[in-house]
């Protein structure tokens, strides 16, 4: 808590919990970082390996056998799919046929009759789980998966969900926030069911969203966090509406969220997580695609004497598609006056151009590689905690952005000295705004574009 007088000499020398975890975490961390630099090259190449046997040994395990522990995760079942197939895909391995078809018939099951994907047969529909759903299934890839998605139904589903504020309630009576938004967004645009009805005042909800600290918040008033920073901005792209935001402000937000142990935190003042790698890297990687936007958002606040003139000025120019699409354009993303929502998911990874990383790749591969793995297979939060199967995703999801960073086109292979470690370690780039792999992003979108 603020105070206004400096800490007592008895404060100063008891720490708050926060303080004292923080310590422990570092000394954690630390203590790995010596061991590497202590140890000869070939034993710190053995180190910085990613176990591809193993992690496809612990999650394909995890498709066939879950002990009881997992019963928590009854209502996640669609998420425990994704979860674990993306990571299979990431790693470049195929899902053998019986594992395929029998994930797409349980998926099938949870589909609602009328639409959405609930967290498993018989549940409530739910737009998390929807997003884990349709994810999985275009990770599968081929007709039978991606036709198995009944999108007149889902999108039923969706404008039920819609909310009058713009924004979308996870389920029947479920929480409106900034995930619903992204789920609901991500999942339309991919399934080309996106339309107006659909997007209406969602710019305006997130937009609300947005905090004092630059980062977004899950509903409005509420802190900063990665998560649902990396759903608002990816959200406000999909919809052409990015430019509305404060760029700067949430890039400066976003970037300093990456410590001193190499990996992010979350939010302010909280401890490292190997999950943010994707969330905040990824909201990193998506702000380096709208350099150009935030290039031009700074040179106009520059004219400005005071930060208030700066957010009066984007005040009155938020909400005018024709701003949002004169922006948008100027990334070279859309060619029209009306925007182009349709295509922008396919336009931001074709229109992409070679520029520096805005976070420090190296120091995030070091800590997923030498921190967040388990040598036995899997990846964890921070050293010191069990490797789970969403650690797995969002950890391997964030090597991945690291390794393309720098690259020319979105899946050109990267120089080996940008990916630390053996170049074996190299995995398949994703789409950075739905986290799926990019050839099957490209397969579903030739698919539901036809349709
Ligand atoms: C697509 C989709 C459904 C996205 C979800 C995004 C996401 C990860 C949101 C984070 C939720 C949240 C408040 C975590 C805080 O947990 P904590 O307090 O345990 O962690 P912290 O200390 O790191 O903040
Ligand atoms: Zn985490």
């Amino acid at each position: 808590m603020a105070t206004s007088s400096p800490p007592t000499e008895a404060e100063a020398l008891s720490p708050t919990v926060s303080q004292r975890d923080q310590w422990i975490v570092e000394s954690h961390v630390f203590q790995i970082y010596q061991l590497f630099a202590s140890i000869p090259p070939n034993a710190q190449s053995l180190m910085l390996e990613v176990q591809r046997d193993k992690h496809i040994e612990y999650l394909t395990k995890g498709l066939h056998h879950l002990s009881s522990t997992f019963s928590v995760l009854d209502s996640n079942r669609p998420w425990l799919c994704y979860w674990i197939i993306h990571s299979i895909a990431l790693l470049g391995e195929f899902i053998d046929d019986e594992i395929e078809d029998n994930t797409v018939d349980f998926l099938n099951r949870c589909q609602d009759p009328n639409g959405g994907y609930a967290g498993g047969p018989g549940q409530m529909p739910h737009l998390a789980t929807t997003y884990a759903a349709v994810n999985t299934l275009i990770t599968l890839g081929g007709d039978k998966a991606l036709a198995s998605i009944n999108r007149d139904k889902l999108y039923g589903f969706m404008r039920r969900m819609k909310q009058p504020n713009g924004g979308f309630s996870m389920h029947d009576g479920g929480e409106i926030d900034a995930r619903a938004c992204y789920t609901a967004i991500s999942v339309a645009s991919v399934l080309n069911i996106l339309d107006e009805e659909l997007i209406k005042n969602v710019g305006d909800f997130i937009l609300s969203c947005q905090t004092y600290e630059g980062g977004i918040a899950g509903e409005p008033g509420s802190e900063a966090h990665g998560g649902y920073t990396f759903c608002g901005l990816a959200a406000m792209i999909l919809i052409g509406e990015a430019n509305r935001l404060d760029l700067p402000r949430l890039l400066d937000w976003a970037v300093f969220r990456q410590g001193k142990e190499c990996g992010f935190q979350g939010r302010t003042n909280k401890l490292v997580d190997g999950c943010y790698s994707f969330w905040q890297g990824g909201a990193v990687a998506l702000l380096q695609r709208l350099h150009s936007i935030i290039d031009e958002q700074m040179a106009e606040a520059s004219q400005f004497s005071t930060i208030s003139d700066v957010h009066e000025e984007n005040e009155s120019l938020a909400g005018t598609s024709s701003h949002a699409t004169c922006r948008i354009k100027h990334e070279g993303m859309n060619e029209s006056h009306s925007p182009d929502f349709k295509n922008i998911g396919y336009n931001f990874i074709n229109e992409w151009r070679a520029s520096e990383p805005l976070f420090h790749s190296m120091a995030l591969q070091q800590y997923i590689l030498l921190c967040a793995q388990d040598q036995d297979g899997g990846l964890r939060d921070k050293p010191g905690k069990r490797r789970d199967h969403y650690h797995s995703c969002y950890c391997l999801s964030g090597l991945s952005l690291c390794q393309y960073s720098w690259s020319k086109r979105p899946d050109s292979p990267p120089l080996p000295k940008v990916v630390m470690g053996p170049y074996s370690n190299l995995l398949e780039p994703i789409h950075p705004l739905f986290n799926v792999v990019l050839e099957q992003y490209r397969e579903a979108r030739e698919f539901f574009a036809g349709l």
